[in-house]
């Protein structure tokens, strides 16, 4: 099997508000296509890491490459174009029917209307929205999670390299949530190529998603791997803890059984 590229790489990232040392020195390497989930407690660097990725802040110090080129030297324009970006508060323009949420980038890209309508109707299909019955509505007319269905499929619109989710599913309920999980992990596998970055702090999400998880604390990666060998081998004591808490939690199901 001939190994993917290295399409995202963080060599000795170092940032700091003031004094504040957020990210003490962060080197990682991302490849092709992989599903990665950053997994970590509140304030331990997630959303400062994938902002760094998109530019929307800048490092203290350190590199970040994409596609083996420094992206400080990138066009901001360009750069943004590959990445698409979801959040937990979702952000859709709430003047704007789902169609026009989703076409917002091809439309920025001049694409022809006929090529836009297409693409809006593969991507309501991709999410498992109906066209005809959603793309008029305005997002007041949906529920959290068709919203947030609407927030990934505006993400995709301009086919980019790599999509960057942050707390994507944070503020909906526990059953909508794990279907929409599942559908994520469809999409991904569907697209073949696409490289997939996703901030949680929920254990199970961050294990069922990643082909590899990041663990953070405190600015500091603990764990990168798969998940299979994490669970295998904690490598810290703060990984061995994070493990013995889904034990503990485990026998409190079974204790209800
Ligand atoms: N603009 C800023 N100025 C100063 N400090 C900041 C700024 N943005 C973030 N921080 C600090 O950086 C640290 C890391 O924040 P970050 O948002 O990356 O954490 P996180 O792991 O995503 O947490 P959460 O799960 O709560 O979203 C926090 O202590 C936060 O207070």
């Amino acid at each position: 099997m001939v190994a993917k590229q290295t399409v995202l790489e963080f060599q000795h990232v170092v940032k700091k508000y003031g004094s504040q040392v957020i990210l003490p020195d962060l080197s990682f390497t991302v490849r092709e296509g992989e599903f990665i989930t950053i997994l970590g407690s509140s304030g331990s660097g997630k959303t400062t890491t994938l902002k760094l990725i998109n530019h929307l802040i800048e490092p203290t110090q350190g590199k970040i490459l994409l596609k083996g080129q420094d992206s400080q030297a990138l066009d901001l324009i360009a750069l943004r174009r590959q990445m698409g970006y979801v959040v937990q508060s979702i952000g859709l323009f709430p003047h704007m029917t789902v169609a026009e949420n989703i076409a917002t980038v091809p439309k920025l890209l001049k694409w022809s209307s006929p090529k836009i309508e297409q693409r809006v109707k593969e991507l309501l299909e991709l999410v498992q929205l109906d066209p005809e019955k959603y793309q008029k509505r305005y997002p007041r007319q949906l529920s959290g999670g068709q919203q947030q269905r609407v927030g990934v499929a505006r993400a995709l619109a301009a086919n980019p390299e790599f999509v960057l989710f942050d707390e994507p599913f944070g503020a909906i309920d526990a059953l909508t949530r794990l279907e929409l999980q599942k559908q994520l992990k469809t999409i991904h596998q569907s697209l073949g190529q696409k490289t997939f970055l996703l901030v949680t702090h929920d254990i199970a999400e961050a294990f069922y998603l990643g082909d590899r998880v990041m663990i953070m604390h405190e600015g500091k990666i603990e764990a990168f791997d798969k998940p299979q060998k994490i669970i295998q081998n904690p490598p810290t004591p703060f990984v061995q803890n994070l493990m013995a808490t889904v034990k503990a939690e485990q026998k409190m199901w079974e204790g209800l059984e």
